[in-house]
């Protein structure tokens, strides 16, 4: 499978996403850190891709995307940004809220 429909698989499986560098408990950068906290203190659950472990879509992700940095959060497929636009969701209490309703979390 080419590397665009293996990244569009994978929105298309689920509703929310993060790219980013290592994982949630190995984080490989400050920015995919601060991005994976700020998602779990949601108690969404999200999918992750560590892009790190994968050079392909490391590479074809900022052509997809038009985002040329990591992490990346995907919400029912469509881009909302990086750690920035994640932490001011966060901290506005609105990326609680768009958890709960892309994901029914009570
Ligand atoms: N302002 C960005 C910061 C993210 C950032 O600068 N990431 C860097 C360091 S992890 C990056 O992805 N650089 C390009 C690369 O490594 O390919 C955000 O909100 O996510």
């Amino acid at each position: 499978m080419d590397v665009n429909e293996r990244i569009k698989a994978i929105l298309v499986e689920h509703p929310v996403v993060l790219f980013m560098k290592g994982t949630p408990a190995w984080p490989m950068c400050d920015f995919s850190a601060r991005a994976a906290q700020a998602l779990t203190a949601t108690g969404a659950r999200f999918q992750t891709v560590n892009v790190q472990a994968d050079p392909q879509i490391r590479s074809a992700l900022p052509h997809f995307s038009n985002l040329s940095t990591f992490p990346q959060l995907f919400v029912q497929g469509e881009l909302m940004g990086g750690c920035d636009v994640i932490e001011e969701l966060h901290q506005a209490g609105e990326l609680g809220r768009m958890m709960a309703d892309v994901l029914a979390v009570p």
